[in-house]
């Protein structure tokens, strides 16, 4: 992967979904890491006081979506941001509910300023309060992540990221939704880039065990597998199959066997149709 020269400080980029409560303390945390420049905040459609927290908290750039798009669209635009304001200089994603323990990113930055990695990512201590997920977010990604690269990585979904320009603009665009790190992490590595883990003592926000919760562990699951999947050729496998079977149905059709071969024709073209809006769907 080609690098230009070494850079002194990186850009944060804080993808913030209604964090009124703690975007002030994590902003204000940042501070204290004398490599992180300028700090854009993405407020993605908060209908809290994330925007105004974050303004009023100063040293700041906040870049607002008018209505929610998820996190993956609010890294991209903070990394289009990014590239504005301070071409060529490697970002740090932030997630907002790190508070004060995103002063302890210092680490995670260093080894992307100094040329050693071109994505870092942060590996997380035991969380103060318990999680209430069974593992399967996680394992499915780390497979997936080790089927299409040969890499394993420890915490597949940790968000706090550092990469290089090069290296991010290897991955865009980003993968959608909560399948953003894993699209990271495979696009990375294809691309020739060395993924670093970096053990950091960072606290967040633990998901529970309540229903909501749940939701957005499915959620997590069906953007991580779409991710995958899209990295893997099996949605050009399953356009290959719908053709095959498109071919064989207007085959039985010449043979007479017409009402039938009609049916399976429509069927087939239908799902062929909708797997290909899903396919433009996530192209931003
Ligand atoms: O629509 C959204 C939802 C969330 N966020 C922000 O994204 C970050 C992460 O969201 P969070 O609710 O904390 O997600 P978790 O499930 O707790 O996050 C874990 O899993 C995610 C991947 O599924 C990673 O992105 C995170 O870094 C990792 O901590 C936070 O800053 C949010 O404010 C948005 O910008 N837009
Ligand atoms: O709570 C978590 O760690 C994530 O939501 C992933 O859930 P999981 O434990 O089911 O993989």
């Amino acid at each position: 992967m080609p690098s230009s020269p070494r850079p002194l400080e990186v850009v944060a980029v804080i993808p913030a979904k209604d964090e009124e409560a703690r975007i002030g303390i994590t902003i204000a945390a940042l501070e204290q890491i004398g490599s992180v420049g300028p700090v854009i905040v993405v407020d993605d459609g908060s209908t809290d006081q994330t925007a105004a927290v974050a303004e009023w908290t100063g040293g700041v750039e906040v870049v607002r979506h008018n209505r929610n798009r998820g996190k993956a669209a609010a890294m991209t635009t903070g990394a289009a941001r990014a590239a504005e304001l301070a071409p060529g200089v490697p970002v740090l994603f932030v997630d907002a509910d790190l508070e004060s323990s995103a002063g302890n990113l210092g680490p995670v930055v260093e080894p992307v300023l100094i040329g050693e990695a071109d994505m870092t990512i942060a590996v997380l201590p035991p969380q103060r309060g318990p999680g209430g997920g069974f593992g399967i977010v996680v394992r499915t990604a780390r497979d997936g992540i080790r089927r299409l690269t040969g890499w394993t990585p420890t915490q597949p979904l940790s968000g706090q990221r550092c990469l290089s320009r090069e290296a991010l603009d290897a991955a865009l665009p980003l993968a959608s939704g909560w399948g953003v790190e894993v699209g990271l992490t495979v696009d990375v590595l294809r691309a020739g880039g060395r993924v670093l883990e970096v053990p950091c003592e960072l606290h967040h926000r633990v998901t529970g065990r309540d229903l909501r919760s749940q939701a957005h562990r499915a959620r997590q699951l069906a953007d991580v597998t779409r991710a995958l999947v899209d990295r893997s050729g099996a949605k050009e496998k399953v356009f290959a199959r719908a053709g095959m079977a498109m071919r064989g149905a207007r085959g039985l059709a010449g043979r007479g066997a017409r009402g039938a071969a009609r049916r399976v024709t429509t069927a087939v073209s239908s799902a062929s149709r909708r797997l290909s809006r899903e396919g433009e769907d996530q192209r931003p």
